[in-house]
């Protein structure tokens, strides 16, 4: 068991949220793991051997023995299958797609929107002024929609009473929200008001 857990290796950055989905899940499955900065400001996802690793150049990457997979939608699909114990995805169906909605709103339709490289891409062609303007209002349409789809669901976390992979997503997404972005929270209380 130690043998197999110490083959993991997750390439990450610290602020990178997609890694923290990662991160949380690696932690809650009690795996082990050798953890390789990759620093994104130093422009180190644009080295040769990284993007051999992954040629679109983003972190998070999980290298587990032979097996390398890049993009934390998939590496939380492949955690989870491979390592079934502490499970993230719930049995019953409809709180499993609820999960993979809430998850997508995340990594589909709000992280793209605010990554580094869409941030670089505004500042140098339209103005440094737009670049936080431009990720508050994506950030704040997505918890507009995950506060609807959520508030019939959430208990003290997001799809009920236990810790599934939507509140993965959710977490680093919320945390990026408030510290990079200055977005206030406050108006989506599903889960605060709940607990
Ligand atoms: N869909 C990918 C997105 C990965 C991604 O955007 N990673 C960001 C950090 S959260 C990154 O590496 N950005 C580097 C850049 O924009 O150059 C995932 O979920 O892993």
């Amino acid at each position: 068991m130690a043998h197999e857990e110490k083959k993991l290796k997750l390439y990450s950055y610290w602020r990178s949220s997609c890694s923290c989905r990662i991160r949380i899940a690696l932690n809650l499955k009690g795996l082990e793991y050798q953890y390789i900065p990759v620093n994104l400001l130093k422009g180190e996802q644009f080295s040769p051997e990284f993007q051999k690793l992954n040629p679109i150049g983003y972190v998070p990457v999980l290298v587990d023995g032979d097996i390398v997979i890049s993009d934390s939608f998939a590496i939380f699909m492949y955690l989870e299958e491979k390592y079934p114990q502490h499970p993230l995805l719930p049995s019953d169906l409809q709180k499993k797609a609820l999960n993979f909605q809430a998850a997508n709103i995340v990594c589909s339709s709000i992280q793209p929107l605010q990554n580094l490289a869409v941030l670089k891409y505004i500042e140098e062609k339209a103005s440094p002024d737009e670049k936080i303007p431009w990720a508050k209002r994506h950030i704040e349409k997505g918890f507009e929609a995950l506060e609807k789809l959520l508030k019939d669901h959430a208990g003290i976390y997001a799809t009920g009473d236990e810790v599934f992979m939507a509140d993965l997503f959710l977490a680093p997404q919320v945390h990026a929200g408030i510290k990079r972005f200055n977005v206030d929270m406050v108006p989506w209380q599903t889960h605060p008001q709940k607990a």
